[in-house]
């Protein structure tokens, strides 16, 4: 909730306003019982018509005012609940930009599209319900109770039962609703994590007929969100029968004792009547408040679920006073070792190379063995736990994230484009790349067939994830991003695996001219493929099994060679 009151500041004025309409339109509220005793009081009982009329405009006029000031508390209420929603949605999300795989995980994706979407919600929802009712249900209980003691003190005894019975109905309820409340909102997570793996993977659930197992366990996620909400509005929606029950009773107590106390002339009917209205202001406005507290612990919920988010710890964060590098291209591992959080064995360890601009660095290795770990720990996705990582001589730790990033042109294992254009998709790469650099980068990555053949070339749009494209293509298209970018240092992560034969030895005779000045490091499965490079790190579960050249590494490294071995035929090995 401190979040919130700093959300709140910028709006003060309009939340002053808002309380001050409210407060206008409750005290005009609280006029009326009075003009209308007066109408019943003297107009009728003394047959005045002109007292009934004036009185009658007064009331109307009054009526009037009482509405729209009670509008244009709707209003600001409204924008500024939407507002602050505005506000906290684009903070989650800049938040949740800056994440690092570590603290995306601890959340996960599925807990943080609730949180920017459904608990933003809640937080809108209270807000508007507190801004009309804040000021409102006080002013009307407590005006009510003073005004109907000052008729009749005897008659407003009657709150004595009905007010402590009315509170005790809401504590009921509160108590047997407000845990079920709050547990809605982790069944929606449960039902948004479920919703979101079965869309992404539609088509693997299709493929292995898993849809009936699907269907059931979204179904199992949907029933408990389900039953849990009915539960709950089960519990709530008691309060209205019990508070109308109330109300009912008191009213009917206050004519019952009343009538006789009017028909001795001890009181006049116009009072009763006043009394009657008043009662009813003071009960309705203990169930505005107590539905605002019933609405609080679901608010505070969220509250505390998006402060979470907001008030993460940034795992990885820029130093106080960030550092250029001086060399270009130049890339050096000082014996790295890293262990993923919670994880207990390192998924590197001791691993020392250093690779200058125009080098190539392949990196070869079992499944498992680190190679997109490696990668991940230069981009900062995470901080080496042991030794250091250089980049142009200086620590990556030293760099401000995004000086450091700026210098690396990186393809990930698995394309990632967004729906959009494909210009606006290579643009990622670099914000101010003119057509005709985009159109080079998309012909040096082998693209330029297939994006040419599209209607509007670069300004074709992609549909969501590049949906509409090969996995071939997407990597191309990967390929050319980075290439965009022109970066000091590339890192491939096994990027030509969906390519054909002719195509990547195109790509790479095509790159090879591209990346002369800089530092490229790519992860590959096949050997002939980086049989050229200028040094290739052999890595074997986490370790560095070796380094050196194609040759050196056939005769040094006994890991190389049976990766070779497994790959190349006998004449090449011989011909090595
Ligand atoms: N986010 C993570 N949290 C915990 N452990 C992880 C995480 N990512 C990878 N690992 C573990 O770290 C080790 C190295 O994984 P990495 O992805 O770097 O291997 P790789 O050599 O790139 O594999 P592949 O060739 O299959 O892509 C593996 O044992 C893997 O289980």
């Amino acid at each position: 909730m401190k979040n919130l009151s700093s959300h709140l500041r910028p709006y003060r004025w309009n939340i002053l306003l808002a309380v001050l309409a409210m407060a206008i339109s409750a005290g005009s509220d609280l006029g009326l019982p009075l003009l209308l005793a007066q109408i019943v009081n003297v107009g009728l009982y003394q047959d005045d018509l002109a007292v009934v009329l004036r009185l009658g405009g007064w009331m109307l006029a009054l009526a009037l005012l009482g509405g729209g000031f009670a509008l244009l508390n709707s209003y600001l209420s409204a924008q500024v609940s939407a507002n602050v929603g505005r506000t906290l949605r684009a903070e989650i999300f800049d938040k949740v930009e800056s994440f690092s795989p570590a603290e995306s995980g601890m959340f996960g994706t599925a807990s943080l599209i609730t949180r920017s979407t459904n608990d933003v919600v809640q937080i809108q929802n209270y807000l508007l319900a507190l801004l009309r009712m804040v000021v409102r249900a006080p002013i009307l209980a407590v005006g009510g109770l003073a005004l109907s003691v000052g008729t009749s003190p005897t008659l407003s005894l009657v709150l004595c039962v009905s007010l402590p019975l009315l509170a005790f109905s809401v504590s009921l309820v509160a108590k047997k609703g407000l845990p079920l409340s709050t547990s809605m909102q982790e069944r929606l997570d449960r039902v948004t994590l479920i919703m979101r793996e079965k869309l992404t993977g539609v088509r693997v659930i299709r493929a292995f007929g898993n849809e009936e197992y699907e269907q059931e366990r979204f179904d199992q996620a949907s029933r408990d969100l389900t039953g849990t909400a009915i539960r709950m509005n089960r519990v709530m929606t008691l309060l209205f029968p019990i508070s109308n029950l109330i109300m009912g009773g008191t009213i009917t107590a206050i004519v019952w004792l009343g009538a006789p106390m009017a028909g001795s002339g001890s009181l006049l009917v116009g009072d009763v009547i006043v009394i009657v209205q008043y009662v009813t202001q003071i009960l309705m406005s203990i169930m505005m408040i107590s539905m605002v507290f019933a609405m609080l612990p679901r608010a505070v919920t969220s509250a505390v679920r998006i402060n979470e988010v907001l008030d993460a710890p940034e795992v990885i964060s820029d130093p106080s006073a960030p550092r250029q590098g001086a060399a270009r291209g130049e890339l050096a591992f000082e014996d790295v070792s890293f262990t993923y959080p919670g994880a207990e064995e390192p998924a590197l360890s001791h691993i020392s190379f250093t690779s200058h601009a125009g080098e190539t660095t392949a990196i070869i290795g079992s499944t498992g063995s680190g190679k997109s770990s490696l990668l991940n720990l230069i981009l900062r996705f995470y901080d080496v736990t042991g030794g250091r990582i250089l980049v142009d001589g200086v620590d990556v730790r030293e760099y401000s994230q995004q000086e450091l990033r700026g210098k690396i042109g990186y393809v990930p294992q698995r394309a990632v484009l967004f729906s959009g254009s494909i210009a606006g998709n290579l643009r990622l790469g670099r914000e101010d790349a003119s057509d005709s650099e985009l159109s080079r980068a998309v012909s040096i990555a082998q693209a330029d067939e297939f994006v040419n053949r599209r209607e509007g070339g670069l300004e074709a749009g992609l549909s969501q994830g590049g949906a509409n494209l090969s996995g071939g293509q997407k990597q191309r298209l990967s390929i050319a991003r980075a290439v965009a970018r022109r970066p000091e240092i590339y890192l491939f992560d096994d990027s030509f695996s969906a390519l054909d034969f002719t195509t990547d030895a195109k790509l790479r005779a095509a790159l090879s001219g591209e990346t002369k000045d800089a530092t490229v490091l790519i992860v590959a499965q096949r050997v002939s493929t980086i049989r050229h490079a200028d040094r290739i790190l052999v890595l074997d579960g986490g370790e560095q099994a070796g380094l050196g050249t194609h040759r050196e590494l056939l005769k040094s490294c006994p890991v190389y060679r049976e990766i070779a071995e497994s790959q190349l035929s006998q004449k090449e090995m011989d011909y090595e």
